[in-house]
């Protein structure tokens, strides 16, 4: 399965701005061998917590309608990260959806740990739905949002419910870039499944600098592709999933399970 993460600086509360930065990066990069794009989180505005209401998709629109045609535009499936979301009461959720290659919605989710560092909890609502695995090309896939990765138990929901490859959308600050590349590495080792995880760059009003380095990572743990710390990229891998088996093989982890004396799964 081959992926393109597209890492680029989100403009907080600039909607429009980010939208067209989306459609210029689909318009100049070729597509034509990529079966998925992926997009990080809260691309369309960024963290303007304060105005996140203005900023807000209504069931997912209008960005889903402008993601599905370029998605079946580029023959491609469409990873694309989060946005600030309603649904049909008046609270902002922190939404994550995937576009088939025919410009089809295959999944969506809600972020459910909101994430205290940033203020997500005074302005946003948790989702309450666990994540859920979907297919993509027939291949099971599942995405979580940023700061639930330092959740061990969603990625092992999400593996044991058979994803192969877990995306994982962020927004994630400079200063614990140290913490993005251990956990992303841990996540792949324990699950022994790909992750593949795309971040921002740049800074934005508040001060926050983000950290960049999105990355893949392979189901030994090896880092496949990783982008720079401040540096638009389209960073490119080509997933091999029969090595899921291999890997799962020679260290049989789940074979190894004692989940009968795990006081808290
Ligand atoms: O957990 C962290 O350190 C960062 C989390 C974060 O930035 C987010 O969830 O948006």
């Amino acid at each position: 399965m081959k992926i393109k993460i597209f890492q680029f600086k989100v403009v907080d509360g600039d909607v429009k701005t980010n939208m067209n930065k989306v459609s210029s990066l689909f318009a100049k990069t070729d597509l034509n061998e990529t079966d998925v794009v992926v997009l990080p989180e809260m691309w369309t505005s960024g963290y303007d917590l304060k105005n996140i209401d203005d900023h807000a998709a209504k069931n997912l629109e209008p960005v889903k309608t402008f993601i599905s045609k370029l998605a079946a535009e580029h023959n491609v499936t469409v990873a694309a990260g989060s946005i600030p979301n309603k649904y049909s009461d008046d609270d902002v959720y922190n939404t994550a959806f995937t576009i088939d290659h025919q410009g089809h919605l295959i999944h969506e989710y809600s972020k459910i740990h909101l994430v205290p560092m940033l203020n997500e909890p005074e302005f946003l609502a948790g989702g309450n739905k666990a994540a859920e695995v979907f297919e993509i090309n027939g291949e099971k896939c599942g995405v979580v949002i940023c700061y639930d990765l330092r959740f061990p138990e969603i990625f092992r929901d999400l593996s044991l419910s058979g994803a192969k490859i877990i995306f994982v959308a962020a927004e994630w600050p400079i200063e614990r870039t140290e913490h993005w590349m251990t956990l992303l590495k841990a996540r792949a080792i324990e699950n022994q499944c790909y992750i593949v995880a795309s971040n921002t760059i740049g800074s934005q009003s508040d001060g926050t600098v983000f950290a960049g380095k999105s990355m893949i990572v392979n189901p030994f743990g090896e880092i496949m592709a990783e982008a720079g710390k401040d540096t638009e990229e389209i960073l490119t891998a080509d997933l091999n999933l029969a090595y899921i088996d291999q890997v799962r093989t020679d260290i049989p982890i789940f074979k190894s399970r004692r989940k009968e004396l795990y006081k808290f799964l």
